[in-house]
């Protein structure tokens, strides 16, 4: 049987068309983009071209665009180069942030605090989401830089970024945004949602895994963060990823191309799975906002089981999911974003992520909602805790 696959917001798989646009420059034009010779400079084209893509999916200018190693590598890139240049022109040393960035956002702020930088990091609502209020209220004479995701890759609530942009411009603030779950999902366009720096990643939407980029408005003074050669014009040392940056070329291509038909069918699955489970599955709930949500996230806490269990008995049944984000799922921490949405240590730990892709059908969302319901009751005839709930008193 077929693996159905529900965790694209951890990774993606490639599609075929990016594939084939990258194979060349691993055979054939692979030379070094920094070369004057023929094969050198074919690579070249093709980062150019690439530049060109990106740029065009964002309504950037392709200068504005620089390739990196990875998402979390832009979010490092854009953070520390603006703390570090803004508090050395004395502009001063205040963040803002909140408290459901991902893991690349949430260490790099925690490393300038050891620097000896401020950071705030606001509180969500119960929905996830921060209000641009909250924003607002929390800038002071120095803050020099708010860095707030364009949507959260565990529970899927979309930021209100366009107007937090607004606010940072109206304060000559810069405005980051983590928008690695963004791309492809969601009308990405950093002249209308007045964004300064955006970070990226290919493997979420189709792409190769290992290739990012950093969007930098022009007029952003940008400081290198890999120091070395001059590739990127002088921003980023290393030798170009050619066909990586190739495949991400394409694959933002095709993701913008598809953009509204791919979100009009996830989020039809998304709310056949939501409403199914809801409605067959006593003590569960939805995490994340209800419609302000990427459309492909599906997020949802049982009662009385334990995720990683959960996890296992979908894997034997082919199911692929998630209980958190990629990265911690081997630890024993609950989520940071179940908790700072109010959830209990128990209840975080017995949340379930799916994210739905292009290789998703119908068919699939039928057989989680045939096969997740039976293995939710028998998790939860080995819990004593729900022993104690069956003759129908509520104990949570
Ligand atoms: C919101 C968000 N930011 C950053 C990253 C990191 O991206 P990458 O895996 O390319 O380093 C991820 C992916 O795990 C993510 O979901
Ligand atoms: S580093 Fe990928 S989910 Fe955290």
């Amino acid at each position: 049987m077929k693996t159905i696959y529900l965790d694209h917001a951890g990774t993606t798989a490639m599609k075929p068309e990016v594939l084939e646009a990258m194979v060349p420059y691993f055979v054939d034009h692979y030379g070094n983009a920094s070369t004057v010779y023929r094969i050198g400079q074919d690579a070249r084209a093709a980062v150019d071209k690439a530049r060109d893509q990106v740029a065009k999916a964002l309504n950037a200018d392709p200068a504005e665009i620089y390739f990196t190693g990875c998402g979390t590598e832009s979010d490092n890139w854009a953070i520390r180069s603006v703390a570090l240049r803004m508090s050395k022109e004395g502009k001063g040393r205040h963040i803002i942030t909140s408290n459901v960035e991902h893991h690349a956002v949430l260490h790099t702020c925690e490393y300038l605090e050891q620097l000896g930088f401020e950071v705030t990091y606001l509180p969500v609502d119960e929905n996830g989401w921060i209000s641009p209020e909250q924003v607002e209220k929390a800038i002071r004479e120095d803050t020099i830089l708010i860095t707030i995701m364009y949507a959260n890759n565990e529970i899927g609530t979309i930021m209100p970024i366009r107007e937090i942009g607004e606010i940072a411009k109206k304060h000559s603030i810069l405005f980051h945004t983590d928008g690695v779950q963004a791309i492809g999902q969601l009308p990405v366009d950093v002249k209308a949602d007045n964004i300064d720096l955006l970070s990226l990643s290919a493997h979420k939407f189709n792409g190769p895994k290992g290739v990012g980029a950093l969007y930098a408005r022009k007029g952003v003074k940008l400081d290198s963060f890999l120091l070395g050669g001059a590739q990127e014009r002088g921003k980023r040392a290393g030798t170009e990823n050619v066909p990586g940056i190739v495949g991400l070329g394409r694959a933002i291509e095709l993701a913008a191309a598809n953009r509204e038909e791919h979100a009009r069918k996830m989020t039809e699955m998304r709310d056949a799975l939501i409403h199914g489970i809801l409605e067959t599955i006593p003590y569960s709930r939805l995490n994340g906002h209800a419609t302000n949500r990427l459309p492909n996230n599906v997020n949802i806490s049982f009662e009385f089981i334990e995720g990683e269990s959960l996890l296992i008995m979908l894997d034997m049944k082919n199911i692929a999911a998630s209980s958190g984000s990629a990265c911690t799922s081997g630890s024993l921490d609950p989520s940071h974003v179940l908790l700072a949405i109010g959830l209990p240590h128990e209840k975080a730990h017995g949340s379930l992520r799916m994210t739905l892709g292009d290789d998703n059908t119908m068919e699939d969302v039928k057989y989680v909602l045939e096969t997740l319901p039976p293995i939710v009751e028998r998790l939860r005839a080995m819990s004593p805790l729900f022993e104690q709930i069956k003759g129908g008193e509520r104990l949570v």
